[in-house]
């Protein structure tokens, strides 16, 4: 589940209660991020930590061997169909090269072409708008 939402402190033992195995959370919206990725674990998921574009890698860097994914968002949060910032894409590979293991994943703007966002070193992507458009 990537949840895009304030204080999701809250949603933690809702989500493990209704099967999530997986909960990623905005680095942004907590004031204890440590605290969280603990609570994450206890209550059976893996986590997944996301920075939105004004937000450097340094700052996630912390966390990553606590976490199984980085999700380094490539729009601003809020809706689809927004153009791909590909200036995210050294904060793609600066991860790749400190955190080999981490899946890397980007969300946001994600066309036909993603070979920016693979030879930058995510392995994981989210595309919504593109794929309505091919469906069409
Ligand atoms: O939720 C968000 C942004 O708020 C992203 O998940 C995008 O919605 C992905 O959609 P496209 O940018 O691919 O249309």
């Amino acid at each position: 589940m990537h949840m895009m939402v304030s204080r999701p402190e809250q949603w933690v033992t809702p989500m493990a209660v209704a099967g999530a195995n997986q909960y990623t959370f905005h680095l942004e919206a907590t004031e204890n991020p440590g605290a969280l990725i603990k609570d994450i674990w206890e209550n059976g998921m893996k986590v997944g930590l996301a920075i939105k574009p004004g937000t450097t890698v340094e700052y996630l860097a912390p966390w990553a061997n606590q976490i199984v994914m980085a999700l380094v968002m490539t729009v601003e949060p809020g809706f689809g169909g927004q153009k791909f910032m590909e200036d995210m894409m050294p904060k793609v590979h600066w991860l790749r090269t400190q955190f080999p293991s981490l899946d890397i994943e980007v969300d946001g703007g994600v066309g036909p072409d993603s070979r920016p966002c693979a030879e930058a070193g995510a392995n994981m992507i989210v595309t919504s708008q593109e794929v309505r458009n091919w469906c069409v």
